[in-house]
């Protein structure tokens, strides 16, 4: 098979070790060597349990932390080598740390991404002011965008923060947990969001998250990074069905099912159930019976369940094998039944 063919990669790493320097002599690595590039146009998450590594790697990535060894590039120039007005022009980063605006309002701020291009003592001119505001109306701020950042809530400064970065207009975005302190609809839209504008625009966007079902939708690739910091990348349908991903989340009790894509939040107690039917009726009974300890089957078992055909809720049938089926209205009644069943 062709090998596909990339454009060149805005950001690339060669045996980079990042971590931390206890003392002039003592590093205290927490991921590496890895080798890492970033490709235009694709939205890549990284992923991996607490502790791992993700910011490390990202602020080594940003340049706010030397790595302990290895070559880091941007654009095809040595990161270490750029003052922090060219870095500035490559790479926008948000990271989780508290911002403290003052009293400057939010478009102010906003505005602050625009420095990188017209240097700290230059007017904005149009141009500078329409990306602002492009910037404003993407993030959903511009509704708040006079009012002083000191009195947003965690998440409206969430989104402040990724605006001011778009603003900065790079062809490099990293964000730490962008999603952090936004409400599910929020968090959604944030990620669809970041992926059009990695469509669009070419921009390569890097964001950390443990929004891992969201990760795993949203995501060209993901970068999977496990407590012993050997990164794996790949897209996260690559990463689930080799079992990388499980492994790199696994914990006692704890289990990824890759049929599903969720962590199984509930250990069975109970028989195993032959569920009928298909469709959103079937897919909300399946969580019903494992949330009750029952183990839904596609196969023939002792106890059967139909899920309703129709577009309105209900009626579930429960059959014991050899016997009459039961009519139920809602998952409760029908739960009451399966659990009567169950005790006799
Ligand atoms: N300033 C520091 N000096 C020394 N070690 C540090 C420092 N900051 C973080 N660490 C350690 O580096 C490791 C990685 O931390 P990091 O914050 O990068 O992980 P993370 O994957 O972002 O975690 P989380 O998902 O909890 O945010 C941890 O063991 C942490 O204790």
């Amino acid at each position: 098979m062709a090998t596909p063919q990339h454009p060149a990669p805005l950001l690339t790493a060669e045996d980079l070790a990042v971590g931390y320097f206890l003392s002039k002599k003592m590093p205290r690595p927490v991921a590496g060597p890895l080798r890492l590039a970033l490709w235009p146009g694709e939205l890549v998450c990284l992923l991996g349990p607490n502790g791992a590594g993700k910011s490390t790697l990202l602020r080594t990535l940003a340049g706010l932390q030397p790595p302990l060894g290895g070559r880091l590039e941007l654009g095809g120039r040595p990161l270490a080598a750029m003052g922090a007005a060219e870095r500035a022009r490559q790479l926008s980063v948000v990271l989780t740390d508290r911002v403290d605006a003052g009293n400057l309002a939010v478009r102010e701020l906003v505005r602050l991404g625009r420095h990188p291009h017209t240097g700290w003592l230059g007017g904005l001119s149009a141009h500078d002011e329409a990306r602002v505001q492009a910037a404003l109306e993407a993030t959903g701020t511009e509704a708040f965008a006079d009012r002083p950042v000191g009195e947003l809530s965690d998440g409206e400064r969430q989104k402040v923060l990724l605006a001011r970065a778009l603003a900065q207009d790079t062809p490099v975005v990293l964000l730490d947990e962008p999603t952090a302190h936004l409400d599910l609809p929020n968090r959604v839209a944030l990620m669809r969001l970041l992926h059009q504008l990695a469509r669009a625009t070419g921009k390569a966007i890097l964001l950390s998250t443990h929004e891992l079902d969201l990760a795993l939708q949203a995501a060209d690739r993901v970068w999977l990074l496990p407590a012993d910091g050997a990164l794996r990348t790949g897209t996260p349908e690559d990463l689930v069905l080799s079992g990388a991903f499980a492994a790199a989340f696994a914990r006692e009790g704890l289990a990824f099912d890759a049929a599903t894509g969720t962590f199984a939040l509930h250990a069975p107690t109970g028989p195993p159930v032959q569920l009928v039917g298909e469709g959103a009726a079937a897919f909300w009974t399946r969580r019903a019976l494992e949330r009750a300890g029952f183990v839904p089957t596609l196969g023939p078992a002792a106890l059967r369940v139909t899920a309703p055909a129709g577009p309105g809720p209900g009626p579930w049938l429960s059959q014991v094998a050899g016997q009459a089926s039961a009519s139920h209205a809602t998952v409760e009644a029908l739960l009451l039944a399966l659990n009567q069943v169950n005790n006799n």
